[in-house]
């Protein structure tokens, strides 16, 4: 059995405390998004319109609908792959392994939703459905997330991640105690990362472009944009699916509430808020300014993937001749560090390009109101606040050398200004 009290690494996120807000406060905030969003004023930082009572939250038809959803993804995730890859070096010394067939999953959702619409499935009433399926959502992230805590506490103590395992109940089930719980070969933290709210996202985005051309005829030119910008972030993400095997998210930090609820929940719910909010509050776009947001999109998105390729590539063989001529710096554990290309512009460019893309997220909602600017504030704050846990993360690794990459690459994000 896991000891209760582990490897005491310095708490994140404020401690058990820090961890308790945002156990409320993530929840509260994706329902007063959700609520303020069809609201006439629209008011990111007001007071929400209403108070939902618990029968405008609670559907068993809503928790049916989601737990058929994650049946569905799941059912996709078991079909045989295409290609099985290896994840990184584990405590023991041994490799997992996963399945990499998210984009055939996206795809055959495609395919199943789209028979369904034929035969008069009336997927835009789920846009009337989203506070109860938000609610079932949390549940279900709420109950996995207990169960999770309760399969950690059985499993030796190689496998809990470095972080999750502080003795506090409340800071461990925050930020997950295992590194990878399975059944079989079934990854519960890998499947969740892509599958259910990713492609749930998309879908919510599509029901509210359905919506939208049943209320007035067409979907708008706005709506076009979110959605189109947003499908092709997520079939980006699908398609180089193995990519997410060396993120933080499945490397280092444990899978607790922190990742359920943000998978299953935060994503569908939150992440389509530009649409949600155009459903409601309709924007005028012209044809120029649309051709300079898209613009801004594919400048985001070149810089996005060009980064995550530069490095992925590298990391898997340096001397692939698209990576060869670039310039590094050694480190003692062995691996060498880009100085140059992407990674020597700054020290995320990724992030730099990821936050492009969000600024062109929102700008088809116009600049009357705040809230659909919401996605690029929270992003802004969690690339900053995870570009911080990465630094701290590197300097451990790669210490000295750690040192020369900033001092060559001073910038973090921004160029010039961050
Ligand atoms: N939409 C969303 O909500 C979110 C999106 N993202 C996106 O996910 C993607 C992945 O992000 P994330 O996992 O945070 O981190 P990164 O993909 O940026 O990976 C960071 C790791 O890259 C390696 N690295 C850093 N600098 C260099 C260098 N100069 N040369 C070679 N390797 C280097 C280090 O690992 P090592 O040396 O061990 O290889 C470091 O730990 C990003 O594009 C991000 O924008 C992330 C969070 C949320
Ligand atoms: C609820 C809290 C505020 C924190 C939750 C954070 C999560 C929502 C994000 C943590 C890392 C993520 C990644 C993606 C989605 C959001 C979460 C889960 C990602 C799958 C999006 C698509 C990208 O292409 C990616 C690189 C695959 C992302 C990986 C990290």
């Amino acid at each position: 059995m896991a000891p209760l009290q582990g490897s005491r690494a310095p708490t994140e996120f404020g401690g058990p405390l820090g961890a308790a807000a945002l156990m409320l406060l993530l929840p509260a905030t994706m329902f007063h998004l959700l609520l303020v969003a069809r609201s006439g004023s629209a008011r990111l930082l007001g007071p929400p319109p209403y108070l939902p009572g618990l029968e405008a939250l609670w559907s068993p038809w809503a928790l049916l609908l989601c737990l058929t959803w994650i049946g569905l993804q799941a059912a996709l995730y078991l079909l045989p792959a295409r290609k099985v890859a290896e994840g990184q070096e584990l405590k023991d010394k041994s490799r997992l392994r996963y399945p990499i067939n998210g984009f055939q999953a996206l795809v055959l959702t495609a395919l199943l939703l789209g028979l369904g619409m034929s035969a008069g499935l009336p997927l835009g009433a789920l846009s009337e459905m989203l506070l109860p399926l938000a609610f079932a959502a949390t549940l279900i992230a709420f109950i996995f997330s207990l169960l999770l805590y309760l399969k950690s506490l059985v499993v030796p103590a190689f496998a809990l991640a470095p972080g999750g395992n502080s003795g506090n109940p409340i800071y461990d089930f925050f930020l997950g105690r295992e590194l990878n719980p399975r059944i079989c070969s079934f990854d519960f933290k890998y499947f969740c990362e892509l599958r259910p709210g990713l492609i749930g996202w998309v879908l919510i985005n599509l029901a509210l472009m359905m919506q939208e051309a049943e209320l007035r005829g067409s979907p708008s030119l706005a709506m076009w944009l979110v959605n189109g910008f947003q499908l092709l972030y997520v079939g980006d993400a699908l398609w180089h699916e193995e990519a997410v095997l060396t993120t933080m998210d499945i490397i280092r930090d444990g899978f607790g509430f922190m990742l359920a609820f943000g998978d299953l929940a935060w994503v569908p719910f939150t992440y389509s808020l530009q649409a949600q909010f155009l459903l409601y509050h309709p924007q005028p776009l012209g044809l120029p300014m649309a051709l300079v947001i898209c613009l801004i999109n594919a400048v985001g998105y070149y810089i996005f993937r060009g980064a995550n390729s530069q490095k992925n590539t590298f990391r898997k063989n340096p001397s692939d001749p698209r990576v060869a001529d670039l310039e590094t710096i050694s480190t003692a554990t062995g691996r060498q560090l880009l100085v140059s290309g992407w990674w020597g512009m700054v020290r995320h460019p990724n992030y730099l390009g990821d936050l492009i893309m969000a600024l062109a997220w929102s700008l088809p909602c116009g600049v009357s109101h705040l809230l659909p600017y919401f996605y690029l504030l929270y992003f802004t704050a969690l690339l900053v606040h995870r570009e911080a846990r990465d630094e701290q993360q590197c300097l451990q690794k790669y210490g000295l050398a750690w040192h020369e990459y900033c001092r060559r690459v001073p910038y973090r994000i921004m160029p010039y200004i961050y």
